[in-house]
């Protein structure tokens, strides 16, 4: 038989709850306890709804509009603190030889905690990581579980070493702007700062509707924002993809707080890169060699037509300057003088891509970042059997002919090393060089199977194929087929092109937007299509060369989403009045 109290417990009697709550309220101190109690509940809901507000960059949709909030994973995944972990593990250092990659059983592969060994060895070679406390997410961008990181825009200290040799402590930046000019490394920059985002959940400003470029080569507007316009988006971190640079437009979409970057290349090594991959563009394409475009180019270049801004004083151009000035211009030094002045009061930081790891170590200061998070491979590079040896005079005539870029390349050249005495010291700038050096040299030994860049043609996964263009062939990488499933995702990212970087981001952040996208058919008349950029585009590319067989796995896809497409002329004309120059 169950006893009163039991019984009352299973099946509490109406009158009994009554009582116990008129004794309760009765009872001035129970009326307290009471009051104390609801008092914790209220604090702890609204702690909790002003979290949830805080952490919710996005806002709901607007009315009549569905939902396509930003879906990303907002913490992070157990396959990687999977791989953290594995890196935890005490195993012996080994050689990371790269012929010991394909050994089953004796000798171990190298792995990823050997990475991280080392970086912690050159980077903090006394005890305690530094690393630890900088809860920075390692050399493949992953993160720390041991710092119990939160997901999104992270708020650490980094103790930077200042040129007096002391550490100083700052905030890494996550409000970014990259102006991403052509054919200056700029795409292996880019794969640096989507690293970075994507293993820190931060929003990227990517073009709408799934395109690569923000509408170049028209002005930027901020409309070119997947985002913007609905306003689903309310914060952005970071915004680098192709564009036509214009400040007033820029400002609307990033905070105030934004930091602004570039990347400029010697014009004559641009202007040979430039010549190859560009080889189809109207102002290049009945030309037999760049000295015949040069030699020729004051009477034939034309500059009103589609594509040509490319053959001249491009750098100019993409920071949304008048490319079109003589080098014997009444007001060259004068245009040239504003330029500069413009970029110096518009940008924190122009790097040179002729000292790439400098830059590299220079923006790491600058962005108050880790060495691990500036580890890269060099993406987009041409092989060397579409480079062209220049003949002597070559260079200058190059210079006169891009005599605005060569101003401005000269200008900036010398203030790149003015920020390399004032923030990091030339000591330091060569130690931390060479760290990165070696932990990149560390990085391709693990990832990659040949060492090194190959020919489109000796790239065995698809998906991981550079955009080919122009009479270039544009390499890539093949993966070590011995690494463990993290690993090869965070190696992977490392090789990752970018228009394929740039569409998985875009399909991460906008998950219902790109399904869409994927069903939707194109929306442009055909006797558009036909007249306008990406028409020009299109037909370079289907014209064949060499390598062509090696990506016409893609070739649609990358056509629309590379070479400014149909769409986004419609959409950039209805919009944009400036247009191209
Ligand atoms: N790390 C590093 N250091 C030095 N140079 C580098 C680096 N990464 C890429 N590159 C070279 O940059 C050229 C490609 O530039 P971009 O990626 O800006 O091209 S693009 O405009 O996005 O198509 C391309 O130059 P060319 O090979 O002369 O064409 C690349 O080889």
């Amino acid at each position: 038989m169950l006893s009163p109290h039991r019984r009352w417990t299973r099946d509490p009697p109406l009158s009994s709850v009554t009582s116990c709550v008129r004794r309760g309220l009765c009872s001035k101190r129970h009326s307290l306890w009471m009051l104390l109690v609801l008092l914790l509940v209220c604090v702890a809901f609204q702690t909790f709804v002003t979290r949830s507000a805080r952490t919710d960059k996005l806002t709901g949709p607007g009315p009549g509009l569905p939902d396509l909030r930003f879906t990303v994973n907002k913490q992070p995944s157990p396959s990687l603190q999977k791989v953290w972990e594995h890196w935890q593990n005490t195993r012996p250092l080994q050689t990371d030889r790269p012929d010991l990659h394909h050994q089953k059983g004796g000798h171990r592969k190298p792995s990823d905690h050997i990475l991280l060994t080392h970086v912690d060895k050159i980077l903090n070679p006394t005890a305690g990581s530094q690393l630890e406390e900088q809860l920075d997410p390692g050399p493949l961008g992953l993160r720390s579980t041991r710092n119990h990181l939160t997901a999104g825009p992270v708020e650490r200290l980094v103790h930077s070493p200042t040129t007096s040799g002391t550490k100083i402590s700052c905030h890494p930046k996550s409000h970014i702007v990259f102006l991403k000019t052509h054919k200056t490394a700029s795409s292996t920059i880019l794969n640096v700062l989507y690293r970075y985002g994507e293993s820190r959940n931060l929003t990227f400003a990517l073009p709408v509707n799934k395109h690569s470029q923000l509408f170049y080569p028209f002005f930027f507007a901020s409309h070119f924002v997947e985002g913007v316009s609905s306003r689903r988006v309310t914060e952005f971190n970071i915004m680098c993809n192709h564009m036509r640079f214009r400040k007033s437009e820029v400002v609307k979409v990033m905070p105030d707080d934004t930091f602004y970057f570039s990347i400029l290349r010697h014009p004559v090594s641009m202007m040979e890169s430039i010549f190859i991959y560009y080889k189809s563009i109207p102002a290049f394409h009945k030309t037999r060699s760049l000295d015949d475009f040069l030699d020729n180019s004051r009477r034939t270049y034309n500059s009103s037509v589609t594509n040509n801004h490319y053959a001249h004083n491009i750098l100019a151009f993409d920071f949304g300057f008048d490319n079109n000035v003589a080098a014997d211009a009444d007001d060259l030094e004068e245009r040239a003088s504003r330029a500069v002045a413009a970029i110096e009061r518009d940008f924190h930081l122009v790097l040179i891509s002729e000292y790439f790891d400098e830059s590299m170590v220079l923006l790491r200061h600058a962005l108050c970042w880790s060495l691990e998070d500036m580890v890269s491979f060099k993406l987009n590079s041409r092989s060397e059997r579409t480079r062209h040896q220049l003949s002597a005079d070559t260079p200058e005539k190059i210079r006169r002919w891009n005599a605005l870029d060569w101003r401005i390349y000269l200008h900036f050249n010398a203030t790149f090393w003015h920020k390399v005495d004032s923030l990091v010291g030339r000591e330091q700038m060569k130690r931390e060089v060479s760290q990165l050096r070696e932990l990149q040299l560390k990085l391709a030994n693990t990832c990659l199977k040949d060492g090194g860049a190959v020919d489109p043609s000796q790239i065995k996964d698809a998906g991981l194929k550079p955009f080919q263009y122009g009479a270039a062939v544009i390499q890539g990488y093949n993966l070590n087929p011995d690494l463990d499933p993290q690993t090869r995702t965070q190696c992977q990212r490392l090789i990752t092109p970018e228009l394929q970087y740039t569409e998985r981001l875009y399909t991460q952040q906008f998950p219902e937007l790109a399904a869409k996208l994927k069903h939707a058919p194109r929306k442009v008349p055909p006797q558009r299509q036909r007249s306008d950029r990406t028409a020009v585009m299109g037909r370079v590319w289907s014209s064949g060369g060499h390598h062509r067989p090696v990506i016409r796995h893609r070739v649609s896809n990358l056509i629309n989403l590379k070479a400014s497409t149909s769409g986004l002329l419609a959409h950039t004309a209805a919009h944009n009045k400036t247009g191209v120059p």
